[in-house]
């Protein structure tokens, strides 16, 4: 595999990344032309096969007819006529074939959109006549990575578009938006130019030895690096928010066998996805739903219940239950109303002590058996819900419940700019701990040019969630997670 690792230069002004993408650009060579079905692949009322590349609109013309030739037509018009087998003449489609030349495009390429019936036959017989004449099938994620390699959108804003199609809530979809518009760019290009003006006034101080601005260097890097380290910190507190939001809350259905387990999960999620039977024990595997709660997205596992069992097989369901509440990062722990707290139960307290969790006392239209008193007191600071769930009672308040947990003390609609992908939470770490130590070694005495070295790695490490200095292999495995014809 060709060796691609695109290092920066700290002596360089801001114009670097500019030279990077060319340099990208440079190893990669001439890119081939390239085609996808860009739309879902089922019957719809249009379908897209996209073209990217030099050859786009040549290849284009050698399968269509219309008024006139696509390389005569205006860019950025959209053109009426039929799709044709060139070896035979013969007609396969009528299409409206979109025409945008380069450099204002999706990839910076030369662009031709093709939109067809939207049948799976139809577009696929329009990508394979495309395909026998010039492109070659793109790979998942390729236009995207085209948009990066060509310098339109940086790394970070290329993993935001794939955010974007995933994304399960409005408010996931404003934050995935906002990362594609550049906003955390932006906030790390900042970050990273005032590491890069440390770096250089500490150069000016090694190169210039008998000019004695050690004093003023330490006081530049005390400033500048609390100034970075607190907006990495910033950006990094968003960051368990942000995370939630695009990979969803895992969350854990706990208590006895019986209690209604199952059925709190159907209620959430509004369906009858998990099996529910008056015979404890039903459930012996765990059940993963995803669900939309109020705006928060949760991954709602439902487990077996706990207690003690000679059942080898529901044992298993019980182990496996446990250690899915310690993975988890909220649990619901559903309680009888009919029947008066167990020794099991008080298990489950003590297994769910100190996380964040919601106690739910189930089966509110039996006789009271229970004693809220004793659960109240159990349950501390955790929140207590009643509910009936098959009488649908009680359900709203849950999801307000969940809602306020995860949305407290932050503002509606508010700052969007989360941090949400684990790769720049853990850049952001490395960066925040490297600035940390130049800031007391700075304090400590050690030599300048050893604080700049954690100066250097601060800002290179940034430089690896905008994709400024990433590995070739690390750009391919992200895109190739993408869907096909994104
Ligand atoms: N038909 C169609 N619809 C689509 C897309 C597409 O590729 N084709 N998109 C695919 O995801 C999304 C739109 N995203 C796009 C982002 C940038 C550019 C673009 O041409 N940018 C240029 C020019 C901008 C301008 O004219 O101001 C640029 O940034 O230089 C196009 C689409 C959603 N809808
Ligand atoms: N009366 C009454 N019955 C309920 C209520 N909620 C659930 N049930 C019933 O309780 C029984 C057990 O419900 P499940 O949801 O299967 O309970 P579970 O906790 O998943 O049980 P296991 O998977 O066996 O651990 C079923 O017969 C439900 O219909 C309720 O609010 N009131
Ligand atoms: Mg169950």
């Amino acid at each position: 595999m060709e060796e691609l690792f695109i290092k920066g230069c700290v002596k360089k002004t801001p114009e670097y990344t500019e030279a990077h993408f060319y340099n990208i650009e440079r190893r990669h060579g001439k890119m081939d032309t390239i085609a996808a079905i860009s739309t879902p692949m089922g019957e719809g009322a249009i379908g897209i096969v996209r073209l990217s590349g030099e050859q786009a609109v040549p290849t284009a013309d050698k399968i269509y007819a219309g008024k006139r030739p696509l390389m005569e037509v205006d860019s950025h018009t959209i053109n009426y006529g039929h799709i044709k087998d060139p070896s035979t003449g013969e007609t396969i489609e009528e299409a409206m074939v979109s025409v945008l030349r380069a450099p204002k495009t999706y990839t910076k390429e030369d662009i031709i959109e093709i939109n067809c019936h939207g049948g799976l036959t139809s577009v696929n017989r329009v990508l394979q006549m495309a395909l026998k004449h010039g492109a070659r099938l793109a790979e998942p994620g390729e236009f995207t990575k085209r948009a990066f390699l060509n310098g339109r959108i940086d790394l970070s804003q290329a993993e935001a578009v794939m955010d974007l199609i995933r994304a399960k809530t409005d408010r996931a979809m404003n934050v995935a938006m906002n990362q594609v518009e550049g906003r955390l760019s932006n906030q790390i290009q900042t970050l990273r130019q005032k590491l890069l003006e440390t770096v250089a006034h500490v150069e000016v101080n090694i190169d210039y030895p008998e000019y004695d601005a050690e004093e003023m260097t330490l006081e530049m890097i005390r400033e500048k690096g609390t100034e970075v380290a607190e907006g990495v910190q910033q950006l990094l507190t968003t960051a368990h928010q942000g995370k939630i939001l695009r990979e969803g809350l895992s969350t854990v259905i706990i208590g006895r066998p019986n209690v209604g387990k199952s059925s709190l999960l159907n209620s959430l999620v509004h369906e009858n996805k998990a099996i529910v039977t008056d015979v404890p024990g039903t459930t012996r595997d765990v059940v993963e739903e995803y669900v939309n709660v109020r705006g928060v997205p949760l991954r709602l596992l439902d487990t077996a219940g706990i207690r003690e069992t000679e059942d080898i097989v529901e044992r298993l369901g019980v182990e496996r239950s446990r250690k899915v509440v310690k993975d988890a990062e909220l649990a619901l722990l559903v309680l009888n109303y009919n029947e008066a707290l167990t020794p099991s139960d008080e298990e489950l307290f003590k297994l769910i002590d100190g996380q964040d969790a919601i106690i739910i006392v189930n089966k509110t239209d039996l006789d009271k058996k229970i004693s809220l008193d004793e659960v109240r007191q159990l349950a501390g600071d955790q929140p207590v819900i009643s509910t009936s769930l098959l009488q649908d009672e009680g359900v709203d308040q849950l999801e307000e419940a969940i809602r306020t947990l995860f949305f407290e003390g932050e503002m509606e609609g508010g700052d969007m700019s989360y941090v949400s992908n684990s790769r720049h939470i853990a850049l952001l770490e490395q960066a925040k701990s490297y600035v940390e130590e130049a800031l007391s070694a700075a304090e400590s005495g050690m030599p300048i040019d050893m604080v700049q070295i954690d100066i250097t790695r601060a800002w290179e490490v940034l430089g690896e969630v905008i994709g400024d200095s990433v590995h070739e292999s690390l750009i391919d495995q992200l895109f190739s997670q993408f869907c096909l014809g994104k």
